[in-house]
């Protein structure tokens, strides 16, 4: 039987654990044929990211055009975007073309915290695309860099999920994995009238690269399936919990994300 689809618009990670590569492992493990279009190439590994080169503006229009006009796309995702050039022509392509439930995560840096947005390119996505979107899912540092709210506890979070709304997306994830003095990870989800608090354990671990792309993923992968908003985020929150659980060290500095146990006993 044919799977759904979903496409990830989004940058190459040459050390395998975030972009594209963690995107498309993450589709396959939820049962959803992947679909690309590059935005960048990174030079990275363990350690960070040395560089990136961009694609052209028109050379990721035409990758969108290509396989939603063939293929169909049941849900698409964005990841590293890279320059504001390559948001407009998203921006642009998504008006033109059906790609189903639209998930913006707005990465602005690696976890290790090197770019991998040019100046001026997180207001293009706040702007342009945002308000395109089903589902927005910011980190703590993005939500900062996007409202200036610093989440520290449920009353910010729930603050910065408001603050984050007005730019227009239908709902947001604020994610909750980078605050300190949890002993839970609680990541808030909203739609302005609900507001749905998704617990579960931190696990003690250093190794968390690529957690966010998985995360979007699995929710566009589950929203491709035809799931609710509410449905696919706590999905997604199962699916990352086990992947951050199973993670494992590669390289001097920060390791992946596992998805491996997805494959069942080996
Ligand atoms: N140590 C951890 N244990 C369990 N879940 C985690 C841990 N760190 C992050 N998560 C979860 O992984 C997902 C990604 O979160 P976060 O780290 O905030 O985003 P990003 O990877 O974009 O920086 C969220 O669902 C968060 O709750
Ligand atoms: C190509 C690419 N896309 C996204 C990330 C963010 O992932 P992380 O925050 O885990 O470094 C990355 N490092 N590289």
């Amino acid at each position: 039987m044919t799977p759904k689809t979903a496409l990830t618009i989004a940058g190459s990670d040459s050390g395998g654990g975030a972009g594209i590569q963690a995107d498309l492992r993450t589709f396959f493990a939820n049962g959803v044929h992947g679909l690309v279009a590059l935005t960048a190439v990174t030079v990275q590994n363990s350690l960070g990211v040395q560089g990136f080169t961009e694609i052209p503006a028109d050379v990721v229009t035409a990758q969108i055009k290509a396989v939603a006009s063939d293929m169909g796309v049941n849900a698409a995702k964005t990841g590293m975007l890279a320059t504001a050039e390559i948001i407009r022509a998203v921006a642009k392509t998504l008006d033109e073309v059906e790609v189903g439930p639209f998930v913006v995560d707005p990465v602005a840096a690696s976890m290790t915290g090197d770019a991998l947005l040019r100046e001026d390119a997180l207001e293009a996505i706040r702007t342009e695309l945002f308000p395109r979107a089903t589902l927005i899912t910011p980190n703590l540092d993005e939500v900062r860099l996007l409202t200036g709210v610093s989440v520290v506890d449920a009353a910010s979070q729930c603050a910065a999920a408001e603050a984050l709304l007005e730019f227009g997306s239908r709902w947001v994830l604020v994610k909750g994995g980078h605050m300190t003095g949890t002993a839970d990870c609680v990541d808030l989800l909203s739609d302005g009238r609900e507001y749905i608090s998704l617990s579960g354990p931190r696990y003690e671990t250093e190794n968390t690269h690529g957690g966010g792309d998985t995360l979007a993923s699995a929710i566009t992968a589950s929203l491709a399936k035809g799931a609710s908003v509410p449905d696919a985020v706590a999905a997604g929150k199962k699916f990352i919990e086990r992947c951050v659980a199973e993670a494992y060290p590669l390289g001097a500095g920060v390791g992946p994300v596992s998805p491996f146990w997805a494959l069942g006993p080996s």
